[in-house]
C-alpha cells in the first residue's frame, strides 16, 4: 500500500507525477478558510508532507499522529516548530543551494533599482515626464566601488558577495556569528562587529535566516548606526528587522533607501506606509523565485519527502535527532 502524503504547495507536474509513482497524494491547491478543515482531517493517517512555508505547529502535530516528515519548499524553516516537531520524531527538510543564485540575483536587482531609482524612472518615462535633459534631481547614487556589508553570510550572502565584488568591485564587509572563510578569501570579504558594520557600509543587505536570534536584530538602534547616505535591504524575513523603525529611519531620513522583498505581514497591507515612500523598491517575496528554480526546489523537496518516508536519511535533514528516534531506532538499527 502506498503511504500517504499531503501537497499544500503549488506543485508542478513533473514532480507531482513522481509523488504519485512512490506516495497516495492528497492535493490542496490551496489551504484557506474553506479548505482547512479537510485539510485537518486528512492528517490522521497521513505520513509525509510537502508544503511551502506551512505553518507546523503543535495544533497540526496533534492532529497527525502518524507524521514521519514535512518537507518544506524553501531554504527558511522559520514556519516549523521545530523543538516540537523532533520531540515527536517528525523529520523537517528544507531545499538549500538551489535558489542561492536566483536569490543573490534578486538582492542586486534590489540594490540597483534602489540606488539608481530605476522604478521611479521608469514611471518617469511612461508618464510623459521626459522632456529635455534629466534634472539631477532625479538622479540617483553609484553602486560600484562602494562598500557593502552583508549580515548573514552564508550561501545565499557569499553568492551576494561574489556579485557585488567581481562585478562591481564593491568592498564587503560582513557579520555572522562564526566567519566565512572560503567568503573572505574568494571575494575578499572582512569579518566586522554588526556596530561597524552598519557605520561604514553604503549598502546593509540583511541575509540571516529568522530565528529567536535574529527576530528584531534591527531596530531604531542599529537604523540610527547607518549612514544617512545608506541604502537598506531586506531579502531575508520581514521579521528580522522592526519595520515601524525602519518606516521612522526613512521618514526621518536616518538612511537614504530601501529595497525590501519581505514584510512583517505578507502578502504586505496595502496601507503599510513603507508603500508610500517613492525611495522605497518592493517586491512580493518573489527573491528565491524563477520557474526553473521553483522547479528544482520542489525537486528536491520530493526527493527529500520519498528519502524520509522510505527510511532513508533525507539529503536535507534539519532535525537529525528525528531521524534516528522514528527511522533508526525503530528499526533497531545503531546511531
Ligand atoms: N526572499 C526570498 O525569497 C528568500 C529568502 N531567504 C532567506 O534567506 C535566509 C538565508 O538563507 P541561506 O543563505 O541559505 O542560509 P545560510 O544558513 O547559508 O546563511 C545564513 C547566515 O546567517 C548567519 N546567521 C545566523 N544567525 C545569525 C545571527 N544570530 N547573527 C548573525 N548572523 C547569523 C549564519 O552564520 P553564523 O551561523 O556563523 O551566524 C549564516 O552565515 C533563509 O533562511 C531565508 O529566510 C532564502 C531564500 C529566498
Ligand atoms: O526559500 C526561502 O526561504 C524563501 O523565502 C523563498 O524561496 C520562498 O519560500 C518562496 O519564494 C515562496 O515565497
Amino acid at each position: 500500500m502506498k503511504l500517504k502524503v499531503i501537497v499544500t504547495a503549488k506543485i508542478y507536474d513533473e514532480v507531482l507525477e513522481y509523488l504519485h509513482q512512490n506516495c497516495e497524494v492528497i492535493y490542496f491547491n490551496e489551504l484557506n478558510e474553506e479548505t482547512y478543515p479537510a485539510f485537518i482531517e486528512q492528517l490522521s493517517d497521513t505520513k509525509g508532507i510537502f508544503s511551502m512555508g506551512l505553518k507546523v505547529d503543535r495544533f497540526l502535530l496533534n492532529h497527525a499522529p502518524q507524521l514521519k516528515i514535512v518537507s518544506n519548499v524553501s531554504v527558511g524553516y522559520d514556519n516549523f516548530d521545530l523543538a516540537e516537531m523532533t520531540s515527536r520524531g517528525v523529520m523537517a527538510t528544507n531545499t538549500p543551494e538551489v535558489l542561492n543564485d536566483t536569490t543573490a540575483d534578486a538582492a542586486l536587482a534590489l540594490l540597483l533599482a534602489t540606488a539608481r531609482r530605476i522604478p521611479e524612472l521608469d514611471q518617469y518615462v511612461k508618464t510623459g515626464k521626459w522632456h529635455g535633459l534629466v534634472e539631477d534631481e532625479w538622479f540617483g547614487v553609484d553602486v560600484y566601488g562602494k562598500t557593502l556589508g552583508i549580515i548573514g553570510m552564508g550561501r545565499i550572502g557569499t553568492a551576494i558577495a561574489k556579485r557585488a565584488h567581481l562585478g562591481f568591485d564593491m568592498n564587503i564587509l560582513y557579520h555572522n556569528r562564526s566567519c566565512n572563510i572560503e567568503a573572505e578569501n574568494l571575494y575578499s570579504c572582512k569579518y566586522c562587529s554588526l556596530d561597524e558594520l552598519l557605520q561604514k557600509s553604503d549598502f546593509v543587505c540583511l541575509m540571516t535566516p529568522l530565528t529567536s536570534e535574529t527576530k528584531y536584530l534591527l531596530g531604531k538602534r542599529e537604523f540610527k548606526l547607518m549612514k544617512e547616505t545608506a541604502i537598506f535591504i531586506n531579502v531575508s524575513r520581514g521579521q528580522t528587522i522592526r519595520e515601524k523603525d525602519l518606516i521612522s529611519a526613512l521618514q526621518n531620513k536616518w538612511i537614504l533607501a530601501a529595497g525590501l522583498d519581505v514584510y512583517e505581514q505578507e502578502p504586505v497591507d496595502l496601507g503599510n506606509p513603507l508603500l508610500k515612500f517613492p525611495n522605497v523598491v518592493t517586491l512580493p517575496h518573489i527573491g528565491g523565485a524563477t520557474k526553473k528554480t521553483r522547479l528544482n526546489m520542489m525537486k528536491l523537496a520530493a526527493e527529500n519527502l520519498i528519502q524520509g518516508l522510505t527510511g532513508e536519511r533525507p539529503k536535507n535533514l534539519i532535525n537529525e535527532q528525528a531521524y534516528w528516534m522514528k527511522t533508526c531506532l525503530a528499526d533497531g538499527r545503531e546511531k
